[in-house]
């Protein structure tokens, strides 16, 4: 890629972030990384290991002496400079994400000012780490709560939200008093490091954040197998979350998992029909479907089940619009790679082939490539793959239900637990399916529920902690009782 597409040539970096220096890998090997929407090779990132990983460690071990020290007034002012930075430099970090995660470019600067918000939070979270008094059970007896952070973190973020998976992480392990070490996606490096030379620029001290490009389960490993490391974080699929969670019961790290979804859309008799097609296309379509808060499922009550998919296919006709992420009034891109093309093709075929019917797209995209047609299916039932599986692309389709118990259990009938959506005017009937559906996160007449301010997270496989909000940086403070006696 040629710098010069950037403003800012620095925030363009081939080279890993450790322990405060830029660095290529020990074997001098290096990672090709491609724009998914055209193939174009942007440039090299290293292929770091064990041994670059517990190099970083050891000196956010050592830099962690000092940053649990600093007041968390001084974290603060650090972070809010990184956030500041982060958006002086929207227009660059959005270009450089739209080249390599494909997002479009307004989504991606869109994804730059959420990504920012959650260093803007934890600047004004971090002095707000309260402890408690208790009353002890005994006259002379005081018992006191007090917040520590735990010490090194660790973190592992997906392409999807190349920037937002990393600052609603960092921000609040800094914030805490712990030091970072990031591995992000081997398809979207670019972001990552950009954020780091970021970091660097707003004073974050050597050692405190460190960012390793190269082989993931290497990584990881030497992550979750090395004893300073007390905090695991990670965003991404349910069986690398499986596997991280078995190796970090090694060490007894403490570890969130935000992992992966199959979020239901309900639609009652009694929803606002055009506020539903409203929201399902923003809960769809964000990120062309690569959210793991995307909609996997409609769930439509047979009164309005045809008026709502006529709606929602005509909604889809009109404003969805395929393209190159640069391209003016495109909105949704390339898929990230041809197994992400594929899994939504089998999804498709599996579930032609068991009975559902095509109300919109189905053939594959005139632009070939990653790019897929966004497609509607009308009778899906509870036996077809798109009904059990992430299927993380433009592709959905609504299963029919008589009565709410019925929509109830046909939403709960999955793994998964992270968001789901529904949309009803009686105010009762809202109580009783937010309160029975299993979920981490529920839309209520609602599409877009990502907030800074909100806690992220799900239940059952969708994974464990929340993220963002009041509730965030407790993921990186252990709660230490006082007794003091004799007083
Ligand atoms: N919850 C969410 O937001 C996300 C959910 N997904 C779901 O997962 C599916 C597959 O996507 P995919 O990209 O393969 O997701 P992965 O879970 O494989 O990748 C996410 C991150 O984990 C890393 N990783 C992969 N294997 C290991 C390992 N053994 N140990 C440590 N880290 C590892 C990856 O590194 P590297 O890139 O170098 O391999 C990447 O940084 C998607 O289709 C979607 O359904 C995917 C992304 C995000
Ligand atoms: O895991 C994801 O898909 C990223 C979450 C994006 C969001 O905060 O909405």
């Amino acid at each position: 890629m040629s710098k010069t597409q950037l403003q800012d040539t620095q925030l363009f970096r081939e080279q890993c972030y450790l322990a405060g220096a830029w660095a290529s890998a020990d074997s001098g090997e290096t990672l090709e990384v491609t724009n998914p929407a055209n193939g174009d090779v942007l440039g090299h990132v290293p292929v770091m290991g064990k041994a670059e990983t517990t190099r970083a460690i050891e000196s956010a071990h050592e830099a962690f002496q000092l940053w649990r020290q600093t007041t968390a007034s001084e974290r603060s002012d650090i972070l809010r400079r990184w956030y500041e930075l982060m958006m002086a430099h929207q227009d660059d970090l959005g270009r450089l994400m739209t080249l390599e995660q494909g997002k479009p470019l307004p989504e991606a600067k869109g994804e730059i000012a959420y990504a920012a918000s959650f260093l803007k939070w934890f600047a004004e979270e971090a002095p707000r780490a309260y402890g408690d008094t208790i009353p002890g059970s005994k006259a002379d007896q005081h018992i006191l709560v007090i917040k520590q952070p735990v010490g090194v973190s660790a973190a592992i973020t997906p392409w999807n939200f190349p920037a937002a998976m990393i600052t609603r992480k960092a921000g609040a392990a800094l914030a805490a008093g712990c030091p970072m070490v990031v591995k992000p996606a081997s398809e979207t490096p670019f972001s990552a490091l950009a954020l780091a030379e970021l970091a660097e620029r707003a004073g974050v001290p050597q050692g405190v954040l460190s960012v390793l490009t190269g082989k993931s389960s290497e990584i990881g490993e030497a992550m979750t197998h090395h004893p300073k490391v007390r905090k695991i974080s990670f965003t991404g699929s349910t069986e690398v979350g499986r596997i991280l969670m078995r190796q970090s019961a090694e060490n007894i790290q403490k570890i969130s998992l935000e992992l992966g979804g199959n979020a239901p859309f309900i639609v009652f008799d009694d929803a606002d029909l055009d506020k539903a097609v409203e929201g399902a296309i923003a809960a769809k379509f964000r990120n062309t479907g690569q959210t793991c808060v995307c909609v996997n499922r409609f769930i439509v009550q047979e009164g309005v089940y045809e008026t709502f998919m006529t709606k929602l296919k005509h909604a889809m006709e009109a404003q969805l619009v395929t393209g190159d992420g640069f391209e003016s009034g495109v909105n949704q891109a390339a898929l990230i790679n041809t197994a992400a093309v594929d899994k939504v093709r089998e999804h498709l075929e599996d579930a032609l082939s068991k009975g559902a019917k095509l109300l919109t797209g189905g053939e594959p995209h005139p632009l070939g490539g990653h790019y897929v047609t966004p497609t509607l299916l009308a009778e899906i039932t509870s036996d077809m793959r798109i009904a059990k599986e992430e299927t993380f692309g433009p592709l959905t389709g609504a299963i029919r239900f008589r009565t709410e118990e019925e929509a109830i259990e046909i939403a709960n009938d999955t793994p998964f637990g992270l968001a789901a959506y529904f949309y009803s005017q009686n105010i009762h009937r809202v109580w009783r399916v937010a309160e029975g559906l299993e979920s981490g996160m529920i839309g209520i007449n609602e599409g877009l529920i990502s907030n800074v301010a909100a806690p992220f997270g799900g239940v059952k496989a969708s994974g464990l902690g929340r993220e963002g909000s009041k509730y965030g940086m407790d993921e990186y403070m252990e709660t230490k009782y006082l007794c003091m006696g004799g007083a």
